[in-house]
């Protein structure tokens, strides 16, 4: 299937650039951006999977990745965060379901089958970014997002074993006891949310690939709003770790912060100093 090309921008010397492409996994046209730094190449690829209400563009315009991006010698892909025109049911009635809801996995429930975003993003877009054309090394991956994209690079890093590092911002890490994962889980999963511990990056903790050691940093605020309603639960995923004596886990919490774009800048170029270590290792 063809990669179209939507527009390209000039940022930091380099390029962003958005694409539009028929995704096999959502049966549906999706779009995704890609920020080349300058220089010839192959770069290094970071993906940012952006959270609840957000889409391709959310990451792009408000995480200020796109500099240390350049500085490191990175490209970064922003994907959208879910499928867009299914008509599932629900799609559009609530913020935190289905349109800009995909939550990264791959729904088993009949209903939802266009969800397929964990496919999406491990299988299919890499796939995509080959036939851009672009100076990607897509040997060298690495993933961070926020809340619920937090959320998605957590359990794709976990699951999937094809990135070297992982980051997020006040990811969502045990989406079966919140009530934003309850509810994501109760619809996508025909199984409901028992089958969701196959998608709850505190369960995958317990992978027996994971015993080699991690390398994931994540950062909440202590004014997180969802953080406080119990919808992060950053401690259950950190006592895990403790408790099965996982290494390379930083979960840190941070002072005064909240949950918005705001907090990402903040950290933005930490993150990806940190993926920078493991990429151009
Ligand atoms: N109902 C509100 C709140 C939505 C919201 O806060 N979304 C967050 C992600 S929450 C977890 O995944 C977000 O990143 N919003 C985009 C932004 O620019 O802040 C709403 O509909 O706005």
């Amino acid at each position: 299937m063809p990669v179209t090309k939507v527009k390209t921008n000039k940022c930091f010397s380099g390029h962003l650039t958005k694409f539009s492409a028929h995704s096999e996994s959502y049966g549906l046209e999706t779009k995704f951006n890609v920020f080349v730094p300058e220089g010839e190449g192959p770069f290094s690829v970071l993906y940012y999977l952006a959270g609840l209400t957000c889409d391709e563009d959310t990451g792009a315009m408000k995480g200020t990745f796109e500099s240390p991006a350049a500085k490191h010698g990175i490209a970064l892909v922003f994907p959208d965060t879910s499928p867009r025109g299914s008509n599932s049911p629900n799609d559009t009635l609530s913020w935190d379901f289905g349109t800009g809801a995909g939550f990264y996995i791959d729904a088993s429930h009949p209903s939802y089958a266009a969800y397929q975003g964990y496919t999406y993003v491990t299988h299919e877009l890499p796939e995509l970014l080959r036939e851009t054309g672009l100076a990607l090394d897509l040997e060298r991956q690495g993933i961070m997002g926020h809340s619920m994209g937090g959320h998605g690079a957590l359990t794709l890093y976990l699951k999937s074993g094809q990135y070297r590092s992982c980051s997020a911002f006040a990811p969502i890490t045990n989406p079966r006891l919140c009530p934003w994962g309850k509810k994501a889980f109760a619809g996508y999963l025909k199984g409901g949310v028992e089958e969701g511990k196959e998608w709850d990056a505190t369960e995958l903790l317990g992978l027996s690939r994971v015993k080699e050691g991690l390398r994931i940093l994540f950062d909440w605020g202590d004014a997180d709003e969802f953080y406080l309603s119990g919808q992060l639960l950053p401690e259950n995923f950190l006592n895990k770790v403790k408790e099965l004596g996982v290494e390379g886990v930083q979960g840190r919490k941070r002072e005064g912060y909240d949950h918005s774009y705001y907090f990402i800048m903040s950290f933005a170029e930490e993150h990806v100093a940190f993926h920078a270590k493991w990429l151009k290792a």
